[in-house]
C-alpha cells in the first residue's frame, strides 16, 4: 500500500497541432505520475468521446475536484477499480461526460504513480520483470488523406518497417534514412515540393497514389541494401475518409478514381501483391467487416491487415472481428477506449486469438512516451509512433533507452 494517491491535478497544454490537451498527475506519498492525451484526425465513429461539451476548460475549472476527491486516498495500485470509479463518475455509455481523454490520461498517469512508487518504469511495471522484446517501429514517411493538405495522396500514411533490424536502434534509425530518401525521390518527380510535412512528420508529395507507391517502394529497397536491414513499405489506407455512403465508394480524389467495395479490395490486393506489403490499416470502411475477412481470406498469409477504425481498442468490436476473420492485426489506442485497463483487456483478448496488437500514437501528439512502455509492457510486435518530430521522437528515443535498461532484449516476433 505505498502508493495511496493524495492527489489528482489537471491542466490544459498543447499538442502537436497547437490544440488543447490534457495532462495529468497523479500524487501518491512518494511518487508522481504524469500523462497527456493525444488526439485523432481520423477518428473513427465508435470511439469514447474526449471531452465534455465545454471542453478542457470544463474539465479543469469544474471536474479537476470531483474526480480529485473521488481517487484521493486510493491505491493506484488498484487500477481496475479506479477505471470502474471514472465511469461510474461519468455515467455515460461513451464517456461524453468527462471526456474519454480526460479518464484515458488519469488511467495512465495512475499507472504511472504506482510504477514509480515501486521505481520501477512502466514497461516492467506493466509486463514483468522477464520482459525484454521490442516493437518493430512503423514509422511515418508520406502523408495524405486527412493528416496532409490539398493535393496530397488519397492514402493517409505511407508507413515503412525495418524488418530486418536486430536492435531497436538501428530500427529507427533505419526509418530516419528512408524518410531522408524519400525527400530526395519526391523532389525527383516533383520540382515545386516545398518539403512540407503533414500532421505526424511524413512528407506531403503532390503525387498521385500509384506514384507514392512506387517511391516508397523504392526508397525501402535503396535504403535497406545500404544498411543491410530488410525495410518493408506498409499503409494506413484509413479508408472510412475516403467512403462516400450515399455513392457506396471509395473517392480517391487526387486520381480522380472512384471504387466500389470490390474494385476496394482488388486494388488493396493488387498494391499487396505488387509492392509486397508487410502491413495494410484500415483498407475498408469502419462498418465493412465483410470487406476486411474477403482480404483477409485472400492475402492474411503474407501481409497483416489491421483494423483501427474498425475496432478503436473495443473489446467487444474485436471479439466481431475475430469471429468474422475480419483481419490479424489491430491498432490499440487507449484514448479511442478510454482506460488503460480496457486496453489491457483488448490486447489480451488479440493475443489469446493470434491478432497482432499494434500499440500507436495519434496524429496529434504530446511528448508523452507512455506508449513506447505499453508496446514493451504489451510485448507487442509493432509501434506505430511516426519517425521524426519532437512529438514522435519522444517515443522511439525512449525506447533506445528502455533497450539500453534491459539485460537481454531482443526483436519482438512476428
Ligand atoms: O489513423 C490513424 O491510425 C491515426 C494515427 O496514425 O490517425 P488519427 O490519430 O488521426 O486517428
Ligand atoms: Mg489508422
Amino acid at each position: 500500500m505505498v502508493s495511496i494517491i493524495e492527489d489528482v491535478q489537471v491542466r490544459k497544454i498543447l499538442d502537436s497541432r497547437g490544440n488543447p490537451t490534457i495532462e495529468v498527475d497523479v500524487i501518491t506519498w512518494n511518487s508522481k505520475g504524469r500523462a497527456a492525451a493525444p488526439s485523432g484526425a481520423s477518428t473513427g465513429s465508435y470511439e469514447v468521446v474526449p471531452y465534455p461539451k465545454g471542453g478542457i476548460d470544463e474539465v479543469v475549472s469544474e471536474m479537476e475536484d470531483l474526480i480529485a476527491s473521488e481517487l484521493i486516498g486510493m491505491d493506484a495500485e488498484d487500477l481496475v477499480t479506479i477505471d470502474e470509479v471514472l465511469k461510474e463518475v461519468d455515467g455515460t455509455d461513451n464517456l461524453s461526460a468527462i471526456g474519454g481523454n480526460t479518464t484515458v490520461a488519469i488511467s495512465m498517469a495512475v499507472a504511472k504513480a504506482a510504477a514509480a512508487s515501486y521505481n520501477m518504469p512502466l514497461y516492467k511495471y506493466i509486463g514483468g520483470n522477464l520482459v525484454n522484446e521490442l516493437p518493430f517501429p512503423l514509422g511515418n514517411m508520406m502523408n495524405g488523406g486527412a493528416h496532409a493538405g490539398i493535393n496530397a495522396p488519397d492514402i493517409q500514411e505511407f508507413l515503412v518497417v525495418p524488418v530486418g533490424a536486430t536492435n531497436i536502434s538501428d530500427a529507427v534509425f533505419a526509418n530516419a534514412s528512408v524518410h531522408k530518401r524519400l525527400k530526395e525521390l519526391i523532389q525527383s518527380k516533383d520540382s515545386n515540393f516545398t518539403g512540407g510535412k503533414g500532421d505526424e512528420g511524413g512528407w506531403v508529395p503532390n503525387i498521385s497514389n500509384d506514384a507514392a507507391l512506387e517511391i516508397q517502394a523504392r526508397a525501402c529497397e535503396e535504403v535497406g541494401d545500404e544498411l543491410g536491414i530488410e525495410i518493408r513499405p506498409s499503409l494506413d489506407i484509413a479508408a472510412s475518409e475516403l467512403w462516400n455512403a450515399a455513392e457506396q465508394k471509395y473517392i480517391y480524389a487526387q486520381d480522380g478514381i472512384k471504387r466500389d467495395t470490390g474494385d476496394q479490395i482488388d486494388f488493396v490486393k493488387d498494391i499487396i501483391d505488387t509492392y509486397n506489403m508487410f502491413y495494410v490499416e484500415d483498407p475498408f470502411d469502419e462498418s465493412d467487416f465483410g470487406g476486411f475477412s474477403q482480404l483477409t481470406a485472400k492475402v492474411g498469409d503474407k501481409c497483416l491487415i489491421c483494423g483501427d477504425d474498425l475496432f478503436v481498442t473495443n473489446k467487444e468490436l474485436l471479439a466481431k472481428g475475430i469471429e468474422m476473420k475480419a483481419a490479424n492485426a489491430i491498432i490499440i489506442k487507449p484514448n479511442q477506449i478510454g482506460s488503460l485497463s480496457e486496453t489491457y483487456a483488448t490486447v489480451k483478448l488479440a493475443k489469446e486469438n493470434n491478432i497482432v496488437p499494434v500499440v500507436s500514437h495519434r496524429s496529434g501528439e504530446t511528448t508523452d512516451e507512455t506508449i513506447a512502455h505499453l508496446a514493451v509492457g504489451f510485448s507487442s510486435p509493432l509501434i506505430k509512433t511516426g519517425a521524426i518530430g519532437g512529438e514522435r521522437i519522444a517515443k522511439l528515443n525512449e525506447l533506445i533507452r528502455i533497450e539500453e535498461e534491459l539485460p537481454n532484449p531482443t526483436m519482438n516476433k512476428f
